[in-house]
């Protein structure tokens, strides 16, 4: 089965500061994959890479067969790419509704699309909030915001970096939750969080970035196996 998203040796630079060195991964549909690594390591660069934000020097993005690299990001939105940035980056000035609905769209014919109603669903605490400003919300609730909306653009693949960071236990319970529900409805997702732990359960399999290359892929078995691994690269 071809990959739904193939990256291949990716080098991404911020002016001459070479921060990517050949980075190759392969999401399938249904797919859960991490990119794990400590921080300045080169995650967010690939992400933005992927979707079009920066343009690689080298390496290549296809998404369904598509080449993407170098954007436009609408374009790659538009291709069913959905990213959940570090930041969030919710409206501040809109409710919780207008900001799930901003960008909604059914781009790419999904026979059983997300709708307002079934991200409530996914997440009541939004529809309990839905007139409220998206400045009042705990972080949690913005995490939960960022992802409703990013749903709401019917993406096949969601990426989503720093999924859990900076969050209360009990909001990042719901977000290990709402990613278990997503992979089980067929959502390929790649997540970047350095809570490992849960992870271990929901991926297929993991990629520790180091320095802009991916040092180590397995899956969790593998890396249970191999505990130098995280000590090593990530520091847990
Ligand atoms: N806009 C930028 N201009 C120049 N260098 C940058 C820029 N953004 C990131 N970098 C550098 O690129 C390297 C990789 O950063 P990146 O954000 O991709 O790492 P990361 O693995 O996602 O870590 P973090 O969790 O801290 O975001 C770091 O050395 C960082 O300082």
């Amino acid at each position: 089965m071809k990959p739904l998203l193939q990256i291949s040796d990716l080098e991404t630079l911020y002016g001459a500061s070479q921060v990517l060195f050949g980075i190759s991964f392969q999401v399938h549909e249904g797919e859960l994959v991490t990119l794990i690594g400590r921080n300045g390591m080169g995650k967010t660069t690939t992400v933005r890479t992927i979707m079009g934000l920066l343009t690689p020097r080298k390496g290549s993005v296809l998404f369904k067969g598509d080449s993407l690299e170098g954007g436009p990001t609408y374009r790659v939105a538009r291709a069913g790419i959905a990213v959940v940035p570090e930041g969030r980056q919710i409206f501040p000035n809109l409710t919780v509704r207008e900001n799930l609905i901003a960008t909604a769209g059914n781009r790419n014919d999904a026979l059983e699309p997300w709708t307002l109603a079934r991200v409530y669903q996914l997440f009541p605490r939004l529809q309990e909030r839905e007139r409220n400003l998206g400045t009042t919300l705990s972080g949690g609730e913005q995490q939960m915001l960022a992802i409703g909306r990013a749903l709401l653009t019917n993406p096949q693949l969601l990426i989503l970096d720093e999924a859990t960071e900076g969050l209360a236990p009990l909001a990042r319970a719901e977000i290990w939750k709402c990613l278990e529900q997503l992979k089980a409805v067929g959502l390929a997702l790649i997540v970047i969080d350095k809570n490992i732990g849960p992870l271990m359960r929901l991926a297929d399999r993991h990629h520790v970035i180091e320095k802009g290359r991916i040092v180590w892929t397995g899956n969790s078995d593998q890396l249970r196996a191999e505990p130098q691994i995280l000590r090593e690269y990530v520091g847990v």
